[in-house]
């Protein structure tokens, strides 16, 4: 077998297998290099995983809801049915045995191992190596980053690969990050039962959206029991066989479980980046068609453009077609969405107020909230949320916007379409939106916006 192909794709998440796809559909010669699972984080650890736990947890809280609504409703929650779908549905078998069988019908050549440029197109990996003849794409993500809080490292932590595959529900569980992650799983576990602390060490959650974003969910977690401390330094954290100690201002408290979701890591330390002329540092800077360097491009969380699948496989997208010699529009990240999936979700897209500001923007700010839009009042309970619309008022045109609400990334999509497309706010105030939906409380939102003067 030939150790020359047309492109060698380096890790195999989301950002690597469309590249791959993509290319092997145009008929070229494509070598996979995967030294996990096929899939990455976000089929086996991230995304898919998490968004199971979430989608059982908002069931049973939409179950409490039945009796300020419907009658009464008496539900058993019970752990093991979301570990069970997760054991069977993701990583099925225990491994990625039918991902990779897939690719390889598309006619793909899979290698497990990890890959390490060596320049000129040749990639080592497991003491053979490969050459591409036209381009090497990385595509290696990212891992939860260990912040250094002392005695963590040496304590039994979980990150965010044990938190969704855990077969037992803790019962206690302390969340190190009020982020994405850590808000996602903090709800999840809380719904079922467990006790949960988040500690953030920044003054709000979700600190790169609107601040009322962070209010919303903070206020989302305490309805569900979790208590969530802001602005705080843990001084140490220590394990005693069976229980975890975080401390905190003197004063320690005793957890079953600890879980670290404090950011990520780039995974590009052993990559051989030097051999290409680039900073294993990271990330890889990218220009507007995904190149890193001669013959090298580079997709996914690793370009350090939004940790998202969605961005991953956007950016794929554009690789594969300049990889193929196909003309593409140079990749944009002015309409970036971004969706966590705590009930309310919050959805955002571009910038937030203070970010627009930072850009100098003359900014404008339009709101509404949900409880008091006509369907949030429908709704009833749950309903909380809100639409929050920053406009640059010398274009007038949305530069970002924030939905949080019962279907708060859903009602994203009209913003992210206004947003990509630079759609005039008088043409957002003008049209028709049905009624009741969510999605109205833009209108509601729009209905006193003027031209600045
Ligand atoms: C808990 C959690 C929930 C998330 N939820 C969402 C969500 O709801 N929506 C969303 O859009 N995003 C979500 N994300 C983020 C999403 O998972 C990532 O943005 C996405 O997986 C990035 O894709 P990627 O292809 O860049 O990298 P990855 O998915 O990290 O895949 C990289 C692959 O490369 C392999 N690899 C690494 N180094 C090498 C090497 N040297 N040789 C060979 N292979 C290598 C790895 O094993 C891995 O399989 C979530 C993340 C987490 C942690
Ligand atoms: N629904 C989604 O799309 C989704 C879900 C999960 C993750 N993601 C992606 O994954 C990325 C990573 O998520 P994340 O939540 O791990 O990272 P994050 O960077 O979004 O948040 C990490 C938080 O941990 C805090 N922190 C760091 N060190 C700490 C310490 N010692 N003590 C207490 N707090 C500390 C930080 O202040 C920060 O607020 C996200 O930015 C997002 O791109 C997306």
């Amino acid at each position: 077998m030939s150790d020359e192909v047309d492109v060698i794709v380096v890790g195999l998440g989301p950002g690597g297998e469309e590249v791959a796809g993509r290319l092997l559909a145009a008929g070229r010669t494509v070598l996979g290099i995967e030294s996990g699972s096929m899939g990455g984080e976000c089929a086996n650890w991230g995304c898919v995983p998490s968004k199971m736990m979430l989608r059982a947890a908002h069931v049973l809280a939409e179950a409490g809801r039945v009796d300020s609504l419907a009658g009464r409703a008496d539900v058993q929650a019970q752990w093991r049915r979301v570990a069970d779908r997760i054991r069977a549905e993701v990583l099925p078998g225990g491994d990625d045995h039918s991902s990779v069988a897939g690719f390889e019908a598309r006619g793909g050549r899979f290698v497990r191992g990890t890959g390490r440029l060596l320049g000129d197109g040749r990639v080592a990996v497991g003491g053979r190596t490969f050459r591409a003849r036209r381009a090497v794409v990385l595509a290696t993500g990212t891992r939860a980053a260990v912040p250094p809080v002392p005695g963590l490292a040496g304590t039994p932590f979980w990150t965010n690969r044990e938190a969704t595959h855990a077969r037992d529900l803790p019962a206690s569980l302390a969340v190190l990050g009020g982020g994405a992650v850590g808000v996602e799983l903090a709800q999840a576990f809380a719904r079922f039962g467990t006790e949960v602390t988040v500690y953030e060490a920044g003054p709000r959650l979700l600190a790169r959206e609107e601040p009322e974003a962070s209010d919303v969910v903070a206020e989302a977690l305490g309805r569900d029991g979790v208590r969530v401390r802001c602005g705080v330094t843990i001084d140490r954290v220590g394990h005693d066989g069976s229980h975890f100690q975080v401390e905190v201002a003197g004063a320690a408290a005793t957890y079953q479980r600890l879980v670290v979701a404090a950011g990520r890591e780039y995974r590009l330390r052993d990559l051989g980046l030097e051999a290409v002329g680039l900073d294993p540092a990271g990330p890889i800077a990218v220009d507007g068609r995904m190149r890193a360097a001669d013959g090298v491009w580079a997709v996914g969380d690793v370009t350090g453009r939004g940790a998202y699948t969605h961005v991953a496989t956007y950016q794929a997208g554009v690789a594969a077609c300049d990889i193929l010699g196909e003309l593409v529009a140079p990749a944009a990240y002015h309409a970036v969405p971004r969706v966590t999936f705590t009930d309310p979700e919050v959805g955002a897209v571009g910038l937030t107020e203070a970010a627009a500001r930072e850009a100098g923007l003359a900014v404008q700010v339009c709101r509404a909230s949900v409880p008091e839009s006509a369907r949030g009042w429908l709704h009833h309970a749950g309903n909380s949320g809100f639409v929050t619309l920053v406009i640059d008022a010398d274009r007038e045109v949305l530069v970002g916007a924030t939905s949080a609400g019962p279907a708060g990334g859903e009602v994203l999509g009209l913003l992210t379409l206004a947003v990509h497309a630079r759609v005039p706010a008088s043409q957002l105030q003008h049209m028709v939106y049905a009624y009741p939906t969510f999605h109205r409380a833009v209108q509601d939102a729009l209905r006193d916006w003027r031209p600045a003067p």
